[in-house]
């Protein structure tokens, strides 16, 4: 969300022990987990837990977020509309079940919940898509000096799709060659970064147009500090 494709050769930030040494933790951690695979990507490491949410669960995620979303938002300067035409929302916070899966989310990836943003929702209906771009801050957009303060960079995605639309709505990185199909329940979990720290380009990802029925899902973004 926070800028399109970059050259090769584009510094989108700089190493960092910090990140590393987060992508080293969270990693270890998601490997050892009981009902997580990796996936096997050359040059990003991802990692998929089948189930993660129930049925019931994905159900009422999707109930909150008809009735909340908006349309999407963008952080890019000059962003164009069609860029991201999704809707979306901050899933409530203080809700108890929204909460314990918050909760559940940070547990499984081994990082403190104060480091993570609000879970948002979002929806994308026929034709709707999120084009490609990076999850990463880029440090040369106008933004960053806030982001700095309140957090840092952002270091791991979390995804959990709540439901199978009936055609599209895969989640594309084309850099790495690799689409990930939502599945009811499944989180999509990869870290932003390169081992040594620094923004990992071929993270570049799209939410492929929805071609049939509608397409919802869950993202929760960490920080390298504590975000609240
Ligand atoms: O909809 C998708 O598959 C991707 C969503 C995404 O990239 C995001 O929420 O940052
Ligand atoms: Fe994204």
């Amino acid at each position: 969300m926070t800028g399109a494709a970059e050259d090769d050769d584009y510094e989108a930030g700089p190493p960092s022990q910090r990140l590393a040494q987060i992508g080293e933790i969270v990693a270890a951690r998601l490997t050892a987990a009981q009902g997580v695979q990796t996936i096997p990507v050359d040059g990003i490491e991802m990692f998929v837990r089948p189930d993660f949410l129930t049925v019931e669960e994905c159900a009422r995620l999707i109930a909150m977020i008809d009735t909340d979303s908006q349309p999407s938002s963008l952080f890019s300067e000059g962003a164009d509309n069609s860029f991201r035409t999704s809707h979306s929302c901050n899933l409530d916070r203080w809700d108890e079940e929204v909460e314990a899966i918050d909760i559940r989310v940070c547990e499984l990836m081994g990082i403190d919940p104060s480091h993570g943003e609000t879970l948002q929702g979002q929806r994308y209906r026929m034709g709707q898509e999120f084009k490609p771009h990076h999850d990463f801050f880029h440090i040369n957009q106008s933004y960053w000096a806030d982001m700095e303060a309140t957090g840092g960079q952002r270091s791991w995605t979390a995804m959990i799709y709540l439901n199978m639309p009936e055609a599209g709505g895969a989640t594309d990185f084309p850099m790495a060659g690799i689409s990930v199909n939502p599945r009811s329940g499944l989180l999509l979990a990869w870290n932003n970064m390169g081992p040594n720290g620094a923004p990992n380009l071929r993270t570049l990802h799209a939410g492929a147009p929805v071609i049939a029925g509608t397409k919802y899902i869950v993202t929760k973004w960490f920080r390298e500090r504590p975000w609240i």
